[in-house]
This record gives structure tokens, sequence and C-alpha cells, in this order.
């Protein structure tokens, strides 16, 4: 079995090195702290981010970049979005061998509104790589480390490249399946977050599930637009990557966005609710980015927007609720062929 180096020791990137540790490969798994390396070594836990979990025999913890990725045969990126571009400008330096290459990551660039994949090509010497693989779907990474069974998507612009990634993870609790539609694949997991947060603020609220229910479906109807603008094949908003990632990010304790949306609910300030978490909420920097983006092409996506208000504008989230429900009056099914013609170019 093949040597791989999973590159973000948090608990996404410990469950799915997990994984591969099952399926018997050799499993380098990069922290870019020392002590933390170090420390899963020792306990065979990755006690800050998946407190009480055994790691299998397979996973070596390595703080040196270049020790984790020499002679391996993949590379998977799993740090928070924010970092993309600064492992991969590190993985420049040591990496000399061609990998086939994933990454986890769940986000959109503010700024530049890249996805992971249009930034991982940016940043790594093409010599490197083939085409970059997502892997993505509804996984809360505490599940998967209790190998509960779970579903995945590998895309990727070349298939032979999502199939190989496909054959790493897949085994009788992780099923995987492919998709060639990379846009949609990585748009799906980076927005739901957004609505995630916004589930959480109606829970936090005490609104019910009649909200929730409205939050997603009409949540995933602005996710559908943007992606669709951006070049996604509208069925994949429907797949794992789409709906199912949206359910499991919405009505889960486990997930990371929703707490967050939680608290903010309950009154708390955004900066305390993320110094609170410890760990990564995206949704905050992805509202942004989507945002930007819905500003800039006019497309209508009000839910976005009054998250956006909440985290940026102090937006009171009540009065933002009473705004969602008194817009103007609409059909609610869209003309798709009008959101077709309306693509973002570029
Ligand atoms: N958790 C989950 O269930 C799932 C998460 N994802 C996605 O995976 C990605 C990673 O999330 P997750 O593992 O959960 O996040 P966590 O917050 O659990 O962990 C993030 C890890 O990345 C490290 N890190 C932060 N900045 C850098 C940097 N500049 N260079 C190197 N390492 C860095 C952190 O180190 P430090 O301890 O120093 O902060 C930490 O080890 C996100 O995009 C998320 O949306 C996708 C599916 C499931
Ligand atoms: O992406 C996830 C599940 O599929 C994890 O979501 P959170 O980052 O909100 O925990």
């Amino acid at each position: 079995m093949g040597k791989i180096a999973v590159l973000g020791a948090g608990s996404w990137g410990t469950a799915l090195a997990m994984v591969l540790a099952d399926n018997e490969h050799d499993v380098r798994l990069w922290s870019h702290k020392k002590n933390h390396a170090a420390a899963i070594n020792e306990t065979r836990q990755n006690e800050r981010y998946l407190p009480g979990v055994q790691l299998p025999s397979g996973i070596t913890a390595f703080h040196d970049l270049a020790e984790a990725v020499h002679d391996v045969s993949t590379v998977i990126l799993v740090v928070p979005t924010k970092a993309i571009r600064d492992v991969c400008r590190q993985l420049n330096k040591v990496l000399d061998q061609q990998v086939t290459l994933a990454h986890g990551t769940k986000g959109i660039e503010p700024g530049s509104f890249k996805r992971v994949s249009e930034m991982i090509d940016e940043e790594l010497s093409n010599q490197l790589y083939d085409k970059v693989v997502v892997l993505s779907g509804p996984s809360h990474a505490e599940e998967v480390s209790q190998r509960q069974p779970t579903t995945l998507t590998a895309s990727s612009e070349n298939l032979e490249e999502a199939k190989k990634v496909q054959d790493l993870f897949i085994n009788g609790n992780l099923r995987v399946y492919t998709s060639p539609d990379m846009i949609g694949v990585e748009l799906g997991g980076a927005l739901k977050n957004i609505i995630a947060l916004g589930a959480g603020i109606s829970d936090g609220l005490g609104y019910g599930d009649n909200a929730k229910a409205a939050l997603i479906t009409r949540g995933l109807a602005e996710i559908a637009r943007l992606g669709t603008s951006m070049g996604a094949n509208p069925l994949t908003f429907l797949g794992l990557t789409g709906v199912g990632d949206l359910i499991v990010t919405c009505t889960s304790v486990h997930s990371r966005n929703w707490k967050a949306g939680n608290l903010l609910g309950k009154g708390k300030k955004l900066d305390d609710v993320l110094d609170h978490m410890g760990m990564v909420v995206e949704g905050v920097r992805t509202t942004q980015a989507a945002h930007q983006l819905a500003e800039s092409h006019e497309i209508d996506m009000p839910i976005t927007d009054g998250l956006f208000r909440i985290l940026f504008e102090d937006a009171v989230p009540r009065d933002v609720v009473d705004q969602l429900m008194t817009r103007v009056r609409r059909q609610e099914m869209e003309d798709l062929s009008a959101i077709l013609n309306n693509r973002i170019s570029g």
C-alpha cells in the first residue's frame, strides 16, 4: 500500500488519515506545530481536535514538511481555506516528485472569489501534479473517526485522478462516489456553511423546525443560483455535496458553523464566538466572499445577505429574520434558463 501525506492535523485531516490507515496505507499526518506532532506520536491521540479517539498504528505525525512528503505518492491538503496558499508555497520548496493531489477544504477566498482548487493551481508548481481532486460530502470528522457509515464524492477535471482518490478512501464504512463537476462539488461544500450559520442562529433564537426547513430549502435555492452562475451543473446541488452536506451541517450538533450560529442567535458577539470555538468556522469568510460575489454580479442571495449583515454590520438576528419574512412576494421556482444565460464568465 502507498505512502500518503495528509497536511493539516485538525479534526478533518486526522479523520481522513484514520480512514487511509484503516485501508493499510502508510500515513504521514503533518502538523505545522512541533509540539502537536510530538503529542500525537506520543499519546496516539489528537486530544485537541478529536478527543478520546485512538489513532491506528499506520499514522505517524510529522512536523517537518519535507520529511512528511518525502517519497509519497499522494498529498491530501486539509488545512483551513485561509492557510491553503501558504501551505502550497511551502510545498513547492520541498516536494520533488509528481503526486496525486487532493484536498478536503471547504471555502471560497474573499476578494479573489477563488475556489480551493483554483488557489492550489495558482500557487503550486504544475510539474508536481496533474489535476487537483476535491473530496467532499456530508461527513463530520467525529463520526468518521468512529467509523460510522459515511458517503463522500471525489471530483476532478481528470476523472482518472478522482478514481485514484476514490480507491484510496473507499471501505466498508466510507462509500466514495466520483463526479466530473469540480465547480459544483467545491461550491456546494463551501456555500452550505453560510446556511449552517443561519440554521444555528435560527435555533439560537428559539425558532423551530419549520424555520430550519425553510432555511435549508431556500438556502439550497440560493446556493444553486450562485453555483450555476459560476458554471456548476445544477444537478450537483441535489447530490451528496449539495443538499447532503447542507442537511448534515444544518442539523448536527457536531457542526462548528451551526454551533457558531447558535451562539450568535443567543446574543453573543462574533469575536467572542470565534474565540470560544477554537476550531475553524469556514462559513464566516465564505459569507464575505459569497456576499461580494452576489453583489458584484447582481445575484439574489437574501439569506447570505442577511448573514453578512449579522456577521459584519452588527445587524440584529431577529430583525434580519423579519426582513426575510416580509420580502416582496414571488414565485417559488425560478427560470433555470435565465440563470444559465447569466453565467459569470472567467
Ligand atoms: N471537521 C470536519 O468534520 C470537516 C471539515 N472539513 C473542512 O476541512 C478543513 C479543515 O477543517 P478542520 O480540520 O475541521 O479544522 P480544525 O479547526 O479542526 O483544524 C485546522 C487544522 O489546520 C491547522 N492550521 C491552521 N492554520 C494553518 C497553517 N497556516 N498551516 C498549517 N496548518 C494550519 C490547525 O493548526 P492549529 O492547531 O495550530 O490551529 C489545525 O491543525 C476546513 O475547510 C473544513 O471546512 C470538511 C469536512 C468535514
Ligand atoms: O463540512 C462539514 C461536514 O460535512 C463540517 O462542518 P463544520 O465545519 O460546520 O463542522
